[in-house]
């Protein structure tokens, strides 16, 4: 069996803990029922003797796979990572929700989306990476009595993502608490009419609007003062047309959203201004949680 899970840029500026979509970057894993249990991970990740020992993936398997089924049966798993961790791509939520996929599939219990993405939040207690996760596309969540309400929308073939991805890593828990621990009713007005617009834009598909709709007063200048490289990547992002530039999750990978014709000069231009970042040029992804049986 083999579950894939794609990578995403959540927050999208002003839509804190609510908005994402998800890019054509994958973890994929494959696994079948073994005498030994045995774990083999390929790309990121490989060379961390830790993700063996003490693996996200597996702990949350178990969890799933011993509530599902009395009989103790052990798997080989095979991990081919193509999200790097911690740099606000998504890499915790794409391992949450293949973890949860991964055991019911084990377990010979097929489920919904809507429902392992429920599942999921009992692990990541934000929807906005979780929720393109599963279902692919830009997405707008809320989360009611433990429940994820969303809603989604296909993004076309002729936008690209470029993504510029800084060495650095920042772990999303502790990236939270440089955050303000309130906002004044004027930023709280300023990022929720933003937030509202950049979901018209993407649902009106007018892509002009979002270089304004995606301000943020909420959590991206306090994240990126603890690398001020990032404010350069989003002016170059800007200046070379860019049609919106946020921090990627909680970092380190800024984000820029542009017209697939833009993407190979914006990309290089990226890459020469900053030489130390690895930047890439990627699809979205439309389709989220893959299960191939
Ligand atoms: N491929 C993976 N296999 C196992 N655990 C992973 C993997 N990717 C991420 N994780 C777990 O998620 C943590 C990173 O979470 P987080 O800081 O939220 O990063 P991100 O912004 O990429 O979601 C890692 O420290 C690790 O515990
Ligand atoms: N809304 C969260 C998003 C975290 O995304 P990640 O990809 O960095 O895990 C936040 O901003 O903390």
């Amino acid at each position: 069996m083999t579950i894939s899970v794609p990578a995403t840029s959540a927050n999208l500026g002003p839509g804190f803990d609510t908005l994402g979509l998800a890019v054509d970057l994958r973890n994929r894993v494959e696994f079948h029922p073994s005498k030994f249990f045995s774990v083999s991970i390929k790309g990121e990740g490989e060379n961390n003797p830790r993700l063996k020992g003490n693996n996200l993936f597996i702990s949350i398997f178990n969890d799933h796979y011993s509530r599902l089924i009395k009989n103790k049966q052990n798997f080989k798993f095979t991990f081919y990572n193509q999200i790097p961790m911690s740099r606000g791509l998504g890499s915790s939520s794409a391992v949450i929700v293949s973890a949860i996929a991964s055991a019911h599939e084990a377990a010979g219990i097929r489920v919904s989306k809507r429902r392992i993405l429920n599942h999921a939040l009992v692990y990541e207690s934000h929807p906005d990476n979780i929720t393109p996760a599963v279902m692919g596309g830009f997405n707008v969540a809320t989360v009611e009595k433990n429940k994820v309400f969303s809603q989604k929308k296909h993004l076309p073939d002729y936008l690209k993502a470029v993504v510029v991805i800084p060495n650095k890593q920042m772990n999303t828990s502790k990236s939270r608490t440089v955050l303000p621990k309130s906002y004044s009713k004027e930023n709280a007005v300023y990022n929720l009419s933003h937030a509202a617009l950049t979901v018209a834009a993407f649902f009106n598909e007018d892509w002009e609007m979002l270089k304004l709709a995606a301000q943020d007063r909420f959590h991206q200048k306090a994240r990126m003062k603890t690398l001020p490289e990032l404010f350069s990547v989003q002016k170059v992002a800007y200046e070379s047309g860019a049609l919106m530039s946020t921090l990627s999750g909680s970092g380190s990978t800024f984000f820029s959203l542009v017209y697939d014709e833009d993407s190979a000069m914006i990309a290089n231009r990226m890459k020469q201004k900053f030489p130390d970042f690895n930047v890439k040029v990627l699809n979205f992804d439309n389709d989220g949680l893959i299960i191939e049986r």
